[in-house]
């Protein structure tokens, strides 16, 4: 039997984020992808041009449907846009006893636009948090959500420390938007540290990256791997989706799903 996982995020019309990009990474990871689109964004390499939240009842319908019919084994939170979705959606995943859960919790795109209202963080930190056994904020992520400057390695672990305190059982603060030639996402399960360390790839396509990582991490917990192993397998994944470059577009472009399976490691 596949396993199934689930999607809850917002759509991207230039299909490097958001939706598209988790469907392409579980696609290439041998999982059935399933959607809940909680916002429509008009979006390309340059940026984000529009948004529009779907209303809260239509995304609880998408939920009803899969639930009826398919249960899925993992799931993924991505662009909620505002604090009733957020809580919506997490009364329904305690509601349906949904597990294997992965909290990406989008703010910000690259470009700067919003993807989530300003009052939505603490729906965040209490609905959203206590149910994920992952959650992967990128670094301003992690100082919105743990009010913290964390320009330090130490600091990021007292962050860590703290969103595990909220109620994540794993908590990766992705190192993306760190500084230096070495890029670490500090993983911590609640008692120690690991440090994930890769080369940062010169580039500038690193659209959606946070989004595939997630993506490919839900894909793992799917299939019956550990949290570590499935963040240890996401890592790979997106490091070569971000090396083998697709060239697309004449901005931020999007990241490349097929280099993993065609490197050979995903079969
Ligand atoms: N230039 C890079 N080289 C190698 N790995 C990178 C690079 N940029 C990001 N990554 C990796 O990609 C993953 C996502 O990290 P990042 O901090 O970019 O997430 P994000 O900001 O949430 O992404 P986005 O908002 O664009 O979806 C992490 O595993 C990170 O280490
Ligand atoms: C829809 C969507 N979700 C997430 C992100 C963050 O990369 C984005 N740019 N767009």
């Amino acid at each position: 039997m596949v396993a199934k996982v689930l999607t809850i995020a917002g759509s991207d019309s230039g299909g490097g984020a958001g939706i598209q990009a988790d469907i392409k990474t579980f696609q290439e990871l041998d999982v059935y992808g399933m959607s809940a689109i909680t916002a429509l964004t008009a979006q390309n390499t340059l940026g984000v041009q529009s948004v529009y939240p779907i209303p809260v009842d239509m995304v609880l319908e998408q939920l009803h449907s899969i639930a009826i019919d398919l249960s899925p084994d993992a799931l993924k939170t991505g662009m909620l846009f505002s604090g009733v979705i957020i809580e919506s959606v997490a009364d329904k995943i305690k509601e349906y006893g949904w597990g294997n859960v992965v909290v990406d919790p989008v703010m910000i795109a690259k470009g700067g636009a919003r993807l989530l209202q300003k009052d939505a963080i603490k729906a965040i930190r209490e609905k959203l948090l206590p149910l994920a056994t992952v959650t992967t904020p990128n670094i301003p992520e992690a100082e919105v959500l743990t009010e913290m400057n964390l320009d330090t390695m130490n600091r990021r672990k007292e962050a860590a420390r703290m969103l595990h305190k909220l109620g994540a059982s794993h908590v990766v603060i992705k190192g993306g938007h760190g500084e230096g030639d070495e890029l670490v996402d500090l993983v911590y399960d609640g008692s120690s540290f690991l440090e994930l360390k890769s080369k940062r790839v010169d580039t500038t396509h690193t659209h959606g990256t946070g989004c595939t990582f997630a993506a490919a991490i839900a894909a793992g917990l799917a299939k019956g791997c550990t949290a570590e192993d499935a963040i240890v397998t996401a890592k790979r994944f997106i490091h070569l989706a971000i090396e083998v470059e697709l060239g697309i577009g004449s901005g931020h472009g999007p990241t490349n799903h097929w280099a993993y399976r065609k490197a050979g490691v995903g079969v």
